[in-house]
């Protein structure tokens, strides 16, 4: 479908951040904007909408599939709420002027409608409201119930062990175990996300989302150097209703929120990354930006349960989409021998190659500013518990290396790439981190009342030596699926693809919006800080547009008496469960990570402004 329409802004991808920077930008009815969205429309489907079913469209129709290269860096090549100090980091260590907690917490709060859990659910959370939104367009909750494995055992066993368990983590200080919101309409207990968000707004005159349009490339207005300004988007139609093949869309201003796996590739298809990827596909380079594509990275996540217990699970209702962390820093993970050894070793590097040095920069200040660095999380049935480590030194790439337009990228985590000199021995650094942050973990919980009187086994057994124990988590561990990276927002001489305005470097039009910019790693899962970059990614370019300021409170939209108190339905989901606690769906399988032989499944990314991420995970 060609169109005439000069829109205000063309945005490829309906994703987290894509979908919810269209709807804010919309509020304004004299702001015309253009949603082009890959893959179909899946609201109605259930295995998106009902929480317990979270991960069951994997290998579905809402599934790029997309594989990682070999990872050497993993065993047989398998796989498969920021605290106020990280987000200062943004601005502080990096000089990302505008990007702060107090910027990202208030776009947060404004993505937000929370609703506190009724006093009937027993939910050991304790939410402060001042710390969080009451009308933006993303329903928050807590669980409906909570399973007593972790409100009975797991957290009086982490306070016998000396852990404060913190309050609400939205406040800014997120160390410590607890329960945290979720992304869920309370009511009909259905899943809240971006796809959500827009059945709310679906009939604004100014907002048009195209699904089936996969964008291959930008259209070029001028391509003369010091002005390189886009025209539009070009992209093919999917759903093979339309057999021309050269569809456009024109737009004042082009953004790209195709995630960390699409918007990289489209800069390379348009001209702009590293001429030595780009000459060989016989690429034209317009902008020479070798940042493109760099910066990817992947938490190594333990994908299997370290700790088992005999505990009988009943499942009441909600308990599939329990979301219990404890992020810990390092001081808290690490023998004091560990941590020392590891501090001497980060204190006499001062840069590692395939690293930005300001993204080492800011992973000693999270060290030694006590961040969290590793995080257990205990994930909705009783047998989950996966430890991970949140800021990964490892860093890859994700680049186009054909010119079918259609092509999948390489995408190459690079997992345990970085290696470090603790004491005598060369180690890759994430493993080495990972394994010893998660024997510690659960020695501590083996030896801790009362969760020790219903632990049954410890797999690998705790009691293992070291380098027994991080072989074990080496065949245990891999992608964690919260890849972030590509096109960092950085100086451009930092190794940076985009200002603090979004804009990619040497283009006069073109911005990302997505998790690709992240300048390092949250600190935590990332979707609620994508949810936060939207919100204020949409008023900077309010504000350069000259458009209204600011966001504004709707009162349509708000939960009403502000933080308002969910009223959950009592009726338990008519789930069942596999033998792993994995909820079970009449109709497709659920597919675990396995991870094929020779490559990692990287994650999975969702079309159709279809998110699978449920934890909400706020900034943390
Ligand atoms: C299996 C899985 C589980 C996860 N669980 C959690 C969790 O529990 N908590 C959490 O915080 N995070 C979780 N995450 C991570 C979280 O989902 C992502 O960090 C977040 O959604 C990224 O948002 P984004 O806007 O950058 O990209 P996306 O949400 O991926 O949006 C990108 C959109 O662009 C579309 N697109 C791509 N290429 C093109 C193209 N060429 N043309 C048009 N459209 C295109 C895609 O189809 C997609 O709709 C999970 C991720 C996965 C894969």
């Amino acid at each position: 479908q060609n169109t005439t329409q000069v829109y205000d802004y063309a945005i490829a991808g309906a994703g987290t951040a894509g979908l919810l920077l269209a709807i804010v930008l919309t509020e304004d009815p004299s702001i015309n904007v253009a949603v082009l969205e890959a893959g179909s429309d899946g609201r109605t489907n259930p295995n998106i909408t009902i929480p317990e079913l979270r991960g069951d469209i994997i290998d579905t129709e809402y599934d790029w599939d997309y594989y990682s290269t070999v990872q050497p860096g993993l065993y047989q090549n398998r796989s498969q709420a920021d605290s106020r100090v990280q987000l200062d980091i943004w601005e502080s260590l990096l000089n990302l002027t505008g990007w702060n907690w107090e910027t990202l917490s208030t776009a947060f709060r404004e993505s937000e409608m929370f609703f506190a859990p009724p006093a009937n659910a027993s939910s050991a959370e304790d939410p402060d409201p001042a710390n969080h939104g009451s009308s933006g367009y993303i329903c928050s909750t807590l669980q409906r119930s909570v399973l007593s494995l972790l409100s009975d055992y797991v957290t009086p066993a982490l306070l016998n062990a000396g852990y404060a368990v913190p309050g609400d983590r939205n406040g800014g200080n997120v160390t410590g175990a607890g329960f945290l919101p979720l992304a869920i309409c309370p009511g009909n207990y259905t899943r809240s996300y971006a796809g959500s968000a827009y059945t709310a707004v679906q009939d604004r005159k100014n907002l048009h989302l195209y699904t089936n349009a996969q964008v291959t490339n930008i259209s070029w207005a001028s391509t003369t150097s010091g002005n390189i300004t886009a025209r539009g988007l070009n992209y093919v139609d999917t759903s093979g209703r339309t057999s021309n093949t050269s569809l456009s869309i024109r737009a004042d201003e082009i953004i790209l929120s195709a995630g960390i796996a699409g918007s990289p590739p489209i800069l390379e298809r348009s001209g702009i990354g590293n001429p030595d990827i780009l000459m060989p596909l016989n690429i034209t380079p317009l902008v020479n930006l070798s940042s493109v594509g760099t910066g990817l990275r992947d938490p190594l996540m333990m994908q299997y349960q370290p700790l088992q217990y005999n505990f009988s699970v009943e499942f009441t209702g909600g308990e599939y989409a329990q979301n219990y962390i404890d992020l810990r820093p390092a001081q808290d993970v690490l023998s004091t021998a560990d941590y020392n050894a590891a501090s001497t070793w980060l204190n006499s590097t001062a840069s590692i190659p395939g690293l930005e040095d300001a993204q080492f920069t800011v992973f000693k200040h999270l060290w030694y500013t006590r961040q969290p660095l590793i995080e257990m999380a205990w994930q909705y049935s009783s047998t989950q518990s996966m430890p991970y480590t949140l800021v990964p030194l490892s860093q890859g790439t994700v680049h186009i290396n054909s010119s079918d337009p259609m092509a999948a990228p390489v995408i190459n985590p690079n997992y345990n790439s970085v290696t470090a000199v603790i004491g005598n021995e060369t180690v890759p650094w994430d493993l080495w981190f990972l394994s010893r942050a998660s024997q510690f973990y659960v020695n501590e919980l083996a030896s801790s009342t009362p969760f020790s009187d219903v632990l049954t086994k410890t797999d690998p057994d705790h009691n293992l030596s070291p380098a027994d124990y991080q072989q074990a988590v080496f065949e245990r561990s891999g992608t964690s699926q919260h890849l972030t990276g590509g096109l960092p927002m950085l100086s451009r001489g930092a190794g940076g693809a985009v200002d603090t305005q979004m804009l990619v470097y040497g283009t006069r039009n073109v911005r990302v919006v997505d998790g690709s910019i992240f300048p390092y790693q949250p600190s935590a899962h990332p979707m609620g800080l994508t949810y936060a970059m939207a919100v204020h990614a949409a008023k900077i370019l309010q504000q350069i547009k000259g458009s209204k300021l600011t966001y504004t409170e709707d009162s349509a939209r708000s939960n009403s008496s502000g933080n308002a108190t969910a009223s959950f339905p009592n009726v338990a989901p008519t789930i069942t469960y596999n033998a792993k606690g994995s909820a079970v769906p009449a109709s497709s399988s659920v597919v675990a990570f396995t991870g094929a032989a020779e490559k990692v499944e990287v994650g999975k990314w969702m079309v159709g402004g279809i998110v699978v991420a449920l934890g909400w995970s706020s900034l943390m």
